[in-house]
């Protein structure tokens, strides 16, 4: 198979491909760009692969930055642009089932393409667009299967985060896991746990938000994937809700938010739960707050309760009310929302300092005297205004 027209990210890096042939190297575009050139989806990066050893490809360009130079990749700047060439190899020395810290470099680009995941990312092209199969990886794509390239068993001791990578790939690409690729996830899911939670993460993201995101999720449940996970083990019952909700999560998170409700977590459990995720505390701040707006939807919320929210955790909580098939008067909500007097604390007319300069004491009891303006005005019981304000502030002393 030939691709005649590359798209314009491939173009920009020929020459960086025919810099490598012209010193007498082989060079291919190789793994997920030239799967989702074939499946006609968007492409981030282009990755390229080289019989040529990093000293050689370094010696090839005028600007490199030894990215992992120890696992055969260097990254040479070309045309404003930055290409991660990996030097052909087969992963030798796995101890504990993640990625190797010893490779083998090899000569040959099919020694490099048999020790990848699955076969569609062991799809190859070089610079005239012709594709290097060697897997039946264009097949797969065409009955859109995750199939693993040869001995599915053998390729996930190698590094089992590639069980998640197939589920991720399910829900991203809609495709379906092979028979046996599936069944030697059903039979080692336990190696998961010998993975860093960082990378089980960013899979678990990528799958959760995927367009077939349900499908997938069921595949992470019944092959046993999720017994590996942080806090998921033993939650079948209550996640397998997550496979028939009415859309995919749009973010990340909304898909953690959905997380921590389908699992029924209390306020005071949320952080515990997405620290062991390894979830930043700016991405843990967001749940909680999608968290508990979601709470008080169920509860007629106030003004008060819609003011507190914000509208970004309103809109969010409103999404997964949504996903998860709960009615919500969303218009209403959000047409009370937009027509509250503020919006933000720094809204107020007033402030802290204005009303020490209006004879009031520091202390707690303006701090309630505080809350107490803000909520009638939120109310709209006191217009916001100075004026107003003043008038009302001198009745309370
Ligand atoms: N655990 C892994 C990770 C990667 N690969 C190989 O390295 C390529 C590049 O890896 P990566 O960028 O992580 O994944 P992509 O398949 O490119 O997917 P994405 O679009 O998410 O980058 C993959 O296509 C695959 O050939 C692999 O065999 N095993
Ligand atoms: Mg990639």
């Amino acid at each position: 198979m030939k691709i005649n027209q590359l798209p314009e990210l491939f173009v920009k890096a020929l020459p960086v491909l025919q810099t490598l042939e012209q010193a007498g190297f082989e060079a291919y575009f190789v793994g997920g760009c030239v799967r989702d050139l074939l499946l006609g989806r968007h492409i981030h990066d282009v990755d390229i692969t080289t019989n040529a050893y990093p000293e050689e490809v370094k010696k090839c360009f005028d600007r490199t930055i030894d990215t992992g130079i120890q696992h055969g990749t260097v990254t040479a700047l070309y045309g404003g642009e930055s290409y991660e060439i990996t030097t052909y190899r087969t992963e030798s020395g796995y101890q504990d089932f993640r990625r190797p810290d010893k490779v083998t470099f090899v000569q040959n680009l099919d020694e490099d393409l048999k020790r990848r995941d699955f076969t569609i990312n062991a799809l190859a092209m070089n610079t005239k667009g012709e594709i290097v199969d060697l897997f039946h990886g264009l097949d797969d794509l065409d009955k859109k299967v995750i199939r693993a390239v040869g001995v599915a068993e053998e390729r996930f001791h190698e590094d089992a985060l590639r069980m998640m990578r197939a589920v991720r790939f399910m829900s991203q690409l809609q495709f379906s896991l092979e028979g046996r690729t599936r069944q030697a996830i059903v039979d080692n899911h336990e190696l998961l746990s010998k993975i860093s939670i960082e990378r089980v993460r960013e899979e678990f993201v990528k799958m959760g938000t995927g367009p077939d995101a349900r499908r997938a999720f069921a595949e992470f449940l019944d092959t046993g994937l999720s017994e590996e996970c942080p806090h998921l083990a033993g939650k079948k019952d209550q996640l397998t809700v997550f496979t028939s909700l009415k859309a995919s999560p749009s973010s990340e998170r909304v898909l953690w938010s959905l997380i921590v409700i389908l699992l029924n977590l209390p306020e005071k459990a949320i952080g515990g739960f997405m620290k062991d995720w390894k979830n930043s505390n700016a991405m843990t701040r967001k749940v909680k707050g999608i968290a508990a707006a979601f709470d008080k939807l169920g509860q007629s919320p106030s003004d008060v309760d819609l003011f507190e929210m914000g509208a970004l955790n309103l809109n969010d909580a409103i999404d997964a009310a949504f996903i998860l098939g709960q009615p919500v008067d969303s218009k209403t909500l959000l047409d009370r929302y937009q027509k509250l007097p503020i919006k933000d604390s720094d809204d107020l007319a007033i402030d802290g300092r204005w009303l020490i300069a209006q004879g009031v004491r520091p202390g707690p009891k303006m701090g309630t005297l505080l809350n107490d303006i803000k909520t009638k005005v939120i109310n709209g019981d006191l217009v916001n205004s100075e004026l107003a304000i003043a008038k009302y502030v001198s009745q309370q002393l």
